[in-house]
């Protein structure tokens, strides 16, 4: 597949093998993302031959590292976490390997702009201006706009060139139209990845065929039949480390803005007209439009907030291990949020969407619940009304509640039982990762999963208000013990209506 051209959508098989060599440069390349995520997931892509031979993986941060010495950081800190990892690929892999020192926005000591990094990218590069070039932005946001400029000062950027925005991208709408128009002013759109990563995971990729690809779900879709719908991340994982960037983003910039709200796209839009990245896109977008803004007083009656304090012998979030100590604004963020949201459509009005994600949950659960309503007329006592779950992880799984009889002589007793589709029992080839499949799709030039600018625009404008109201309000979040539930509001949230989250969490 040529590079930008044309591609298959979201349910087309995993990107082919890549053709071209590519050189991938990482900026940010030696943090938590790249060592956690990208470099697993490349490890992987070579392992299956999906990296043509001479790919490059040029990582760059302000670590004054050689090639070597970044190599033996990555054998180090990485390797564990391959299992079953093949040895001589390892060698392979740990050879397309280069590290370039840079400081965007350093300056050297005499008070001119510190130009050896970007010579020493320039050096690595030259000569190969006929492969695709993918510049992966790993590393703080603020950095993107000077990382482009810079690269375009330096003319490295090439008609082959992509370049990946990781998220949250900005703040808020205004720092996210900033950052966009930084970047496009030097990439056109068509060369800009935003990375999302939830869209690369199996379950969501799946979610479009089991509502498109099957006759009996779409003619129920919609209000008439469905109840609700509730969306969940919930992570056992708390913050450690990650105080500088968790204090200005918390839960709903983490994880709603993006994860989530792509999630109820996903969920909630129509048919798209072809299986293809902008049909897909557009559809997702119209969504995002339509969602009721939530504002002023409805801000504490339709969301709840959370901050984990210390339980038994895990630690509340003030207390979690970080570099500097807490401040006002660590008080202030929440690590929990559980938001009613309304789509005003045909299809979707009176369905309340229910978004939840916290840290230092209980249990570690994604899924997306539709609930659909009762019977019309229950002829038998005691039933339930119908729940397809879509589990994301941990086991990832498609999971039908209905009603059936529990055998026996006798009154009739229903019971709500499973129709299950495990995924991993079904199917014997491995899941990837979902950095594993972006990254592939990246590199093959598809641009299906990622986020066009438009989209990530009209989520930031149905977040701000949610936050400018949160920001200017006096209260703090609810405290919720570290290893519980989350805090009583979340509950109270459906309670008011008579409904119950599927997974209690505890
Ligand atoms: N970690 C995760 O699980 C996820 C992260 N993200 C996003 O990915 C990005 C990176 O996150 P994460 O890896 O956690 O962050 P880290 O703080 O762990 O890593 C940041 C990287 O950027 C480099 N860097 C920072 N400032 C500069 C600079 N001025 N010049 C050159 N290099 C710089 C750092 O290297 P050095 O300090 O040596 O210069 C380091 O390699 C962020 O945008 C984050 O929001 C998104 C989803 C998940
Ligand atoms: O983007 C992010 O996602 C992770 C959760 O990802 P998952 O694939 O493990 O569900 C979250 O922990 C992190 O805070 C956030 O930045």
């Amino acid at each position: 597949m040529s590079p930008l051209s044309s591609s298959p959508g979201i349910t087309a098989p995993a990107a082919p093998e890549t053709a071209h060599t590519a050189d991938l440069v990482v900026f940010g390349g030696t943090g938590d993302l790249s060592m956690r995520k990208l470099l697993p997931a490349l490890y992987h892509g070579d392992r299956e031959g999906r990296l043509a031979p001479g790919t490059r993986v040029i990582a760059m941060s302000r670590g004054g590292l050689t090639d070597e010495d970044f190599r033996g950081k990555v054998d180090a800190e990485v390797r564990d976490r391959i299992p079953g990892g093949d040895p001589a690929v390892w060698r392979r892999f740990l050879d397309r390997l280069h590290h370039v020192s840079i400081d965007v926005g350093g300056r050297a000591a005499d008070g001119g702009a510190d130009r050896s990094g970007w010579d020493a990218l320039s050096a690595l590069l030259a000569g190969h201006e006929d492969r695709d070039r993918v510049f992966y932005l790993a590393s703080p946001p603020r950095t993107f706009g000077a990382f482009c400029r810079e690269l375009a000062a330096a003319g490295l950027v090439t008609p082959r060139s992509r370049v990946v925005l990781e998220k949250p991208l900005g703040h808020d709408l205004v720092s996210a139209q900033r950052i966009n128009d930084e970047v496009g002013a030097i990439f056109d759109e068509r060369q800009i990845f935003r990375i999302d990563h939830y869209l690369g995971k199996e379950t969501v990729q799946n979610l479009l065929v089991l509502r498109f690809a099957n006759a009996f779900l779409e003619p129920i879709w919609n209000s008439l039949w469905i109840d609700h719908v509730q969306i969940t991340a919930a992570e056992t994982v708390g913050t450690p480390g990650r105080r500088g960037y968790y204090d200005h983003a918390g839960a709903l910039r983490d994880m709603v803005q993006n994860h989530l709200l792509q999630l109820l796209c996903l969920t909630a839009m129509e048919p798209p007209a072809r299986n293809d990245r902008e049909a897909i896109r557009d559809e997702k977008v119209k969504v995002l439009q339509a969602l009721r803004p939530i504002t002023g007083g409805e801000v504490e009656r339709f969301t709840v907030r959370g901050q984990y304090v210390e339980s038994g012998d895990m630690p509340g979030y003030l207390d979690e291990p970080a570099s500097t100590p807490p401040t006002d604004e660590s008080r202030r963020v929440e690590t929990f949020t559980a938001i009613r949201a309304e789509i005003r459509n045909w299809r979707w009005a009176g369905v309340p969407f229910y978004l939840r994600t916290g840290k230092r949950l209980p249990r570690r659960v994604s899924e997306i619940v539709v609930q659909f309503k009762d019977v019309p007329h229950s002829i038998f006592p005691g039933g339930t009304p119908n729940r397809l779950v879509l589990r994301l992880q941990p086991e990832e799984g498609i999971r039908l509640h209905i009603m059936a009889k529990e055998p026996g002589a006798g009154e009739v007793t229903l019971k709500p039982v499973p129709l299950t589709l495990s995924f991993g029992e079904t199917f014997t080839a491995r899941v990837p990762e979902a950095y594993e499949r972006l990254l592939m799709d990246v590199l093959a030039g598809n641009p299906t999963l990622f986020m066009r600018r438009d989209e990530v625009e009209a989520a930031w404008r149905w977040i701000d208000p949610i936050l400018a109201t949160w920001e200017a309000s006096e209260q703090l979040p609810e405290p919720y013990p570290a290893g519980s539930a989350g805090p009583a509001g979340a509950h109270e949230l459906l309670a008011r209506s008579g409904r119950a989250w599927h997974e209690d969490l505890s």
